[in-house]
């Protein structure tokens, strides 16, 4: 049976577009929804944040924001997720409210154990693939990612273009969940392509 999780992260299609899909997807069981939005005014990104807290709730999906503690502070959210140029897991662990779940990119076994041992909940490990979502991501190895497993204990979440017919043996052994953008919001039939990642 299929224990894998599925990590779903918004992107910069139609918001309106996404919200219709997410309706449809976060009832099949979906681990966490990120909020990832590197461009838009903070008062549009308030709304749209305030939009997804409620369906987020209403589905009990923790919400993650990406890379700002200072948006996870003023909004009705679960999480933050932070990458290697974002601030340190340390640092927000301190200070952050209690039980915020905080989760980190990491793209070598050392990056991985230090995130860990500062108190991240989760890592994101890839890109496996080039991704049109972050068309910049470094690739890592799938040595890089055995090496990443066996260093912490924590769930690794795969990431990078990843879609149900891409997930190598290799990928599928390494990790607990798929963190997934397009594949999902930029399909036609996001319900099919959530329920076949579920049983693979
Ligand atoms: C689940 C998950 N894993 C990795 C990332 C990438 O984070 P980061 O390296 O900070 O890059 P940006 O997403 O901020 O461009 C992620 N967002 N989520
Ligand atoms: C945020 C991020 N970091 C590495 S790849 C990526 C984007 C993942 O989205 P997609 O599933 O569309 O490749
Ligand atoms: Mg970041």
């Amino acid at each position: 049976m299929n224990t894998k999780k599925i990590y779903l992260i918004t992107n910069s299609n139609p918001f309106d577009q996404q919200l219709k899909i997410l309706k449809k997807v976060l009832p099949l069981g979906i681990e966490y929804l990120q909020y990832r939005q590197k461009s838009l005014s903070w008062e549009q990104a308030l709304d749209e944040i305030h939009q997804l807290s409620i369906l987020c709730n209403l589905f009990e999906v923790p919400l993650i924001i990406n890379d700002r503690l200072d948006v996870v502070t003023i909004t009705d959210c679960q999480g933050i997720h932070l990458g290697e140029d974002d601030l340190p897991v340390k640092y927000v662990r301190r200070i952050a409210r209690p039980n915020l779940i905080i989760g980190a990119t990491a793209k070598t076994p050392e990056r991985a154990q230090l995130c860990e041992n500062a108190g991240a909940d989760y890592l994101g490990v890839g890109a496996f693939y080039q991704s049109s979502t972050k068309c910049n991501a470094k690739l890592i190895s799938h040595e890089t990612l055995k090496q990443i497993r066996a260093s912490v204990k924590i769930p690794i979440f795969g990431i990078g273009g990843l879609t149900p017919s891409n997930i190598t043996e290799d990928i599928y052994e390494h990790v607990d969940g798929f963190a997934v953008s397009d594949a999902i919001l930029s399909n036609a039939d996001p319900v099919t392509v959530v329920k076949n990642f579920k049983a693979l």
